[in-house]
């Protein structure tokens, strides 16, 4: 992970959206930030009593197979076509301390590149098998783990030929629903990453390479999956990039 010597101080409660680290939010190259991008200056407004302490989640919404995208939308005796692999890693804050109790949502487009989506336009087939979404909430040392299959690249109309990388999509809420963060996961090695241009936008190769989860050979289940290593960070010098990440969380 690169230093960055110019960061400001991060003291108090306060962690300032380090504007170097996340990308800008008018990207031509990306088009559709064009016309999301705000038009006029941001205004900073604190949260409310209510948005910070409720409402809250319980650990109950939990389902047995929700952190299991290669059974949880399959037929009885069937599953998800594709490369399965295990996702997890660690929710932590800016010291490096366990998040625990964080729901943690996950979706991603199928083996093929396609998502089961009404506005899906691309050509690969649907899998009966595969929904795509999954759920986990974060245990006392802030670990998730989930089981997939490695989703596909599949085009988009951006540019003439632009292509998305390989990802899994994340959410993280913390104990208020006003609370939530959203990035993607990418995977070591693909060499479809360096070619995106919605990532692209990230001004910082430290940012963008914290979102390339390592193959993790130690946790791969001999003759069923591999393993990827994705660790969260929320705030402060090593967080991870998020696309909606606002002012001060
Ligand atoms: O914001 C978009 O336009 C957009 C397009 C394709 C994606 O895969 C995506 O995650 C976002």
């Amino acid at each position: 992970m690169s230093e960055r010597p110019n960061r400001k101080p991060e003291t108090g409660a306060f962690f300032a959206r380090d504007r170097a680290w996340h990308a800008p939010a008018l990207t031509p190259g990306y088009k559709t930030s064009v016309l999301r991008a705000p038009q006029r200056a941001l205004l900073s407004l604190d949260g409310t009593i209510s948005e910070i302490t409720g409402p809250v989640f319980g650990h109950s919404i939990i389902g047995e197979l929700d952190n299991d995208l290669i059974l949880n939308y399959a037929r009885p005796g069937e599953s998800a076509i594709g490369e399965r692999i295990i996702v997890h890693g660690r929710v932590l804050d800016e010291r490096g301390k366990p998040v625990a109790g964080a729901l943690v949502e996950f979706w991603q487009a199928n083996a093929g590149g396609r998502y089961r989506h009404k506005k899906e336009t691309y050509l690969a087939a649907i899998d009966p098998n595969f929904g795509g979404c999954g759920r986990a909430i974060t245990d006392e040392e802030g670990r998730y783990h989930f089981r997939t299959v490695r989703p596909g690249a599949y085009p988009w109309p951006n540019g003439v030929n632009d292509w998305r990388p390989a990802h899994i999509h994340f959410s993280i809420f913390g104990h208020g629903f006003a609370q939530r963060l959203i990035t993607q996961m990418y995977f070591e090695g693909d060499p479809m990453i360096w070619k995106c241009p919605i990532v692209g936008t990230i001004p910082d190769k430290a940012a963008i390479e914290q979102l390339i989860a390592p193959l993790d050979w130690g946790n791969t289940i001999p003759m069923d999956s591999r393993a990827y290593k994705f660790d969260i960070v929320l705030r402060g010098r090593r967080s991870t990039m998020f696309e909606n990440r606002l002012e001060g969380n």
